[in-house]
């Protein structure tokens, strides 16, 4: 947690106002009963008359009110400083899991990451303001609250002290019990958000297979659990309230007993006995406000723990420090040289000794079977992961070499699945330019063969689409992912089975208009369907991880086994020949 304390750093005046202000609080609260025991003592019993009563109620106002001046002056730039706080460490955490590789993602999940940037950070919010203003003023009203009473009788103050000191042992055996439970909380968070967020982008699965019951069931345990231990916590907090109000007053009557002792024996005026009690229930207000921080700590440190893991996580794939830029004249060329490339943690490579190029104006497809490697072939030209040996070059240059941004502007991708974003269809496609214009949208929208429907939705290119996309089919998906691909314009365009729910005839029109438009780029689509693939420049043809053959259809059927099986399953005998 104290990693984060940097954040602070920007603060620091907000701070050093704060803690002014509670000292100015602390002073004030500290004064009143000493301004209460003159008022009694002297103006009372002292008869030092009504002008000297109304004098010092009137300095008791004014105290009053600067106090509460400060209090709420503290209280107001503590909050602001947690607040912005919070607010830079949730930007640093955004910015810095967008660097993240997938491996990140995986290692941490997304529930996890959702539950550390929102509600740990608000965990850290709460416990920041809470710290702010009691970290001074604790102790001080502590040590102050003592010195004063010391000041009233000496004695009297070693009672005092002494009952505390038993009362604060107390306090803190059983808030001790709290701190395992507060550490938990927020484990019990994630679960929570798991299982809610698996629920949701499920839904249609789980209502398909009358799985309500069971989520259902999943998500009271998720919440039961919860709700335990915060009850239990609710329960230990409960009764340390009244054990410490039964303190505070036994407290009260012993120094009175005592005090009333030395009362009457004139040792102590009756006002300084009523200001010492007071001291004595500011000092075991304080100990209270220090005890509750320290039990809102193990909860805290744990969500800073869990933010400072999410920010000190190192992104495997970076920059490098000098980039290099492929020619000027380069037009898009991919070439991977001997690759091989293993998931993190998996025994055996899932893609080994891959060798091809493809160069503008060509159409390479690759096809194999399921988990044959070709969506991670695709990833790795993105540079999603980093290939264990061999290279991958683009444009000439190394993925590794040049920068991801260079990179990735030159290759437009469509994904295997068909991902939109919450905005109008228009929002969509420009993501993949962003000063795209009306023209270069329609035209994007056309080949990919979207401009019929999209323009019979209500709104057309400015109609709505809903978040993932759900309110459009996954056919009108893929066409709108395609289009917001072609929108680049890019040198190098990958399509990684995108063609698959589309209609026969919508998927001829769009490969013609797609050959016209990427005419003198390198194309390179991951197929299943025979028929989609047999008119590529080459074929690659992947079988687990390894390349089985490479030629046209023509020399594959005459060369390479696994490509005739593949031919022989999904094509007449007709087609074939
Ligand atoms: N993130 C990942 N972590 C670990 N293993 C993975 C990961 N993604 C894929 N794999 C494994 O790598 C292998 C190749 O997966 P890939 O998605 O590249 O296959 P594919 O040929 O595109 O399959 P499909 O045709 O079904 O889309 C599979 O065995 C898969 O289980």
């Amino acid at each position: 947690m104290t990693k984060l304390f940097r954040y602070l750093k920007s603060y620091v005046g907000a701070i050093a106002g704060v803690l002014v202000l509670v000292f100015l609080q602390c002073l004030a609260q500290l004064y009143m009963p000493d301004i209460m025991s003159r008022i009694v003592d002297e103006g009372i019993a002292g008869g030092a008359g009504t002008n000297y009563i109304i004098k010092q109620g009137g300095l008791m106002l004014l105290v009053a009110v600067g106090g509460s001046v400060a209090t709420i002056g503290a209280a107001f730039l503590a909050s602001r400083t947690a607040a912005g706080f919070c607010k830079d460490v949730r930007h640093d955490v955004f910015e810095h899991v967008e660097k993240y590789t997938l491996n990140e993602f995986d290692q941490i999940g997304t529930a996890s990451l959702v539950t550390r940037t929102t509600n740990d950070i608000t965990q850290m919010q709460q416990f920041l303001v809470m710290f702010l203003r009691m970290m001074l003023m604790a102790p001080m009203m502590a040590v102050g609250g003592i010195i004063m009473a010391a000041g009233k009788d000496g004695q009297l103050t070693w009672v005092l002290i002494g009952i505390i000191a038993v009362l604060f042992i107390i306090v803190m055996l059983i808030a001790g019990r709290t701190f395992p439970l507060f550490k938990s909380m927020q484990k019990k968070v994630d679960r929570i958000n798991l299982v809610l967020r698996e629920k949701l982008t499920g839904i249609r699965v789980i209502r398909a297979f009358n799985k309500d019951e069971y989520e259902r069931k999943r998500f009271d345990e998720a919440n039961t659990d919860l709700t335990r231990t915060a009850i239990r916590i609710q329960r230990i907090m409960a009764a340390m309230m009244p054990a410490v109000m039964f303190g505070m007053n036994m407290l009260a009557v012993v120094v009175v007993w005592v005090g009333g002792h030395r009362v009457v024996n004139m040792d102590l005026g009756v006002g300084d006995l009523m200001a010492f009690i007071q001291y004595g229930m500011q000092i075991m207000m304080a100990l209270m406000m220090a005890t509750m921080l320290f039990v809102q700590l193990p909860r805290a440190s744990a969500a800073g723990s869990r933010i400072s893991e999410v920010l000190g996580m190192k992104p495997e794939i970076n920059d490098p420090e000098l980039p290099q830029k492929p020619a000027e004249d380069q037009r898009g060329s991919v070439e991977f040289r001997d690759v091989t490339f293993r998931y993190p943690g998996a025994e055996e490579p899932t893609l080994e000794h891959i060798s091809f190029r493809s160069g503008p104006g060509e159409v390479t497809a690759i096809i194999g079977g399921t988990g044959s490697g070709k969506s991670t072939l695709l990833n790795l030209i993105l540079r999603f992961y980093d290939a264990e040996s061999g290279e991958i070059l683009v444009d000439g240059v190394n993925v590794k070499d040049m920068t991801r941004q260079e990179l990735r502007d030159r290759i437009a991708y469509v994904p295997q699945k068909a991902v939109l974003f919450a905005g109008t269809v228009s929002e969509n496609i420009c993501q993949g330019k962003q000063d795209a214009t009306d023209e270069e949208v329609h035209k994007a929208a056309s080949i990919a063969q979207a401009s019929g429907f999209v323009e019979e939705m209500e709104g057309g290119f400015e109609a709505r689409i809903e978040q993932g996309g759900t309110n459009v089919s996954g056919g009108q998906r893929q066409r709108l992912s395609i289009a917001r691909a072609l929108v680049r314009k890019a040198k190098i365009n990958l399509f990684d089975d995108s063609f698959s729910a589309l209609d026969f005839k919508t998927e001829a029109s769009l490969r013609r208009d797609l050959a016209k438009e990427t005419e003198d780029a390198t194309v390179i689509i991951v197929g299943q369907r025979v028929a989609s693939i047999m008119n590529a420049d080459h074929i690659l043809v992947l079988d687990d991880g390894r390349i089985a053959g490479i030629g046209t259809h023509q020399e594959l059927m005459q060369g390479c086994e696994v490509y005739r099986e593949i031919v022989a399953s999904q094509l007449s005998e007709e087609e074939i020949a």
